[in-house]
């Protein structure tokens, strides 16, 4: 199954610079397995924002929400999820 997700960053702006440094390691590192795995088939930065389009391939809704859940800026972010079904023209 395939989800869109659009997830805004929202980090304080106040953070400890270690722990920010550190946070975004983990995420980069956690986002980079799952591409390797085949689950994040599309991450791409919105342009101008501190955002980001992103297309997951899962199971069903309850390894989408692990997925999600799991990421080390869950947190701080803000996610909407868009379900993606086939489209009857495309080809
Ligand atoms: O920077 C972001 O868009 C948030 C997040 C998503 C993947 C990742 O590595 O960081």
């Amino acid at each position: 199954m395939l989800f869109h997700v659009r997830m805004d960053v929202r980090l304080p702006p106040d953070l400890d610079p270690d722990v920010r440094a550190e946070l975004l390691a983990r995420e980069k590192a956690y986002s980079q397995d799952l591409q390797r795995a085949g689950k994040w088939p599309h991450l791409w930065r919105i342009a101008g924002e501190y955002a980001n389009f992103s297309v997951l391939n899962v199971e069903n809704v309850d390894e989408l929400h692990d997925l999600l859940s799991g990421l080390p800026l869950f947190p701080y972010l803000e996610i909407k999820v868009t379900p993606l079904a086939t489209h009857p023209s495309a080809i």
